[in-house]
């Protein structure tokens, strides 16, 4: 097995542990009874100092660094511990961690879209690198970066069906299928997601959906975030580096890097990567979402390869949102045709023979798009994934890291977009004086939960979860982590 496929493919039973540790019944620091969220982060707060990066400005400029790299180092992880043996089953980790209480239908307080202002604050950012330029918080939806790429799971229905599939063929149709619907929730969703705090970090686990999720800031410029999700069947491990350019008339949003997926029945190996993202319209704040470019996922272990085709709106007009696609296998011949609507649902045919097209036989429905959430207009866009996602839920033991701790997004969710702005600047504020000392004490920022590995599939370098995460998680103590907010 190559080094990456150790890692991505844990969670076969064969190195399942979690029988073996002692399981301490998930108890919370907050043993009370209906306690609201601002208790649950009141209790936060006390716990998440890390003394070493409170230094005075004189200090600062005149130190002796051996202390500090010491403590520095306490909280990054040694490269070997990739390979620590106690690793624990999806299974397990789902059900033990997976909210027992009904998700909200709704946030706590209403919005009113935010429209032609949005034009008169952009009209000065021209040319500019977006992901540099601070923003207003008005601009904001009560969600950070380390959230929003997590929606990309909610449709995660098809990678359940995908790992279950023998077919290799009719499996590259369910991924395809997956990797297409994450556009779903790019239409009537014109709000900036926040920026992750460097090391900012995201759990995700639903029994429901049938996943365990984990996400971290690994650098802040440019943006980067690494991704680490995992079902019973299969893992999706990858990083998403963004890239915003402002144009004028719209803007441009470029995802870079590899999505990996691995299915755990055969470990068969996956890639793919996103097409390019406009929205347009800026200037009347009438905004619409359109994409460009061909989604191409490859098997690199069988030679078969699935596209699915985007064409923007100047090309094919009012049927933009309509994509084409094809399973072909390693001889090049097509197996089957997927037809649907990004903002609708997809299908997907078999083809025969090679004069066949597929029209005429019977389709297959791959997804259909859930239906909007009550009042989605007034809550961002949202949608019910989206709504739950920022949600505390006192049972839960969470890393201090946290999105759902980050102050100034909690604010806004609350509608007190005066003291969010504040509280974004002061933690912008913080971001750049620990940036401060660690360039002082030439440090190199190492991420807590993921560790650059080499896949020689893609002769790529992507960040791949180390494994500890959950073990910490279930023993609650996450051991050293920066303090962020
Ligand atoms: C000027 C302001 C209003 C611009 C707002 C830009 C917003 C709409 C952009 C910025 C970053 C974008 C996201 C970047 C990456 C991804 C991952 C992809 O798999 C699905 C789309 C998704 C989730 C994008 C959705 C739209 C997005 C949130």
């Amino acid at each position: 097995m190559s080094e990456i496929s150790s890692i991505a493919s844990h969670g076969n039973s064969s190195t399942d542990v979690s029988q073996d540790i002692e399981f301490i019944k998930p108890r919370t620091k907050w043993d009370k009874d209906n306690l609201s969220t601002s208790d649950v982060l009141e209790s936060y707060t006390e716990e998440c100092t890390d003394d070493k990066l409170h230094i005075s400005d004189a200090e600062l400029s005149n130190r002796d660094d051996d202390e500090f790299k010491d403590a520095y180092n306490e909280f990054t992880l040694p490269a070997n511990r990739i390979f620590n043996p106690h690793e624990l089953t999806t299974q397990f980790i789902i059900q033990q961690f997976s909210s027992r209480t009904k998700p909200r239908d709704s946030l706590p307080v209403m919005k009113d879209q935010v429209g032609f202002s949005v034009w008169s604050f952009l009209k000065h950012c021209l040319g500019k690198d977006l992901t540099r330029v601070p923003m207003p918080i008005t601009f904001n939806e009560p969600l950070s970066f380390t959230q929003r790429i997590c929606e990309d799971l909610d449709y995660v229905e098809q990678l359940n069906i995908a790992g279950r599939t023998q077919d290799t063929a009719e499996r590259l149709a369910y991924i395809a299928g997956f990797a297409a619907s994450c556009y779903v929730t790019t239409q009537n969703r014109y709000s900036k997601p926040f920026n992750p705090l460097l090391g900012e970090t995201f759990e995700l686990i639903s029994e429901t959906m049938g996943v365990a999720c984990l996400t971290e800031q690994t650098s802040h410029h440019p943006p980067m975030t690494a991704f680490h999700a995992e079902g019973v069947d299969w893992t999706l491990w990858g990083e998403v580096r963004l890239e915003l350019k402002f144009r004028g008339q719209y803007c441009k949003v470029i995802p870079q890097g590899v999505l990996h997926l691995r299915t755990k029945m055969d470990g068969l190996h996956y890639s793919w990567s996103k097409p390019t993202l406009i929205i347009h319209n800026l200037i009347l704040g009438n905004f619409w979402a359109d994409h460009d470019g061909t989604l191409e996922i490859r098997c690199h272990n069988t030679g078969e390869l699935a596209t699915v085709v985007f064409t923007p709106h100047s090309k094919v007009g009012s049927l933009y949102k309509e994509v084409h696609g094809e399973v072909k296998n390693a001889d090049g011949s097509v197996e089957y045709v997927i037809n649907g609507r990004w903002d609708q649902g997809m299908s997907y045919t078999k083809v025969n023979s090679k004069t066949d097209t597929g029209a005429g036989n019977e389709s297959h429905k791959l997804w259909t798009a859930k239906p909007p959430i009550l009042h989605a207009f007034n809550q961002y866009g949202f949608t019910q994934l989206s709504l739950s996602l920022n949600e505390i839920d006192p049972e839960t033991y969470l890393c201090s890291t946290d999105s759902r701790l980050r102050p100034d997004q909690r604010l806004l969710e609350e509608g007190n977009v005066d003291e969010a702005s504040d509280t974004k600047y002061r933690l912008e504020e913080k971001q750049r004086r620990t940036r401060k000392i660690r360039e002082i004490s030439k440090l190199d920022y190492r991420p807590r939960w993921f560790v650059p590995m080499y896949d020689p599939d893609t002769k790529s370098t992507t960040y791949c979860y180390n494994g500890d995460y959950w073990i910490c998680k279930l023993r609650q103590n996450f051991g050293k982590v920066p303090d962020i907010f």
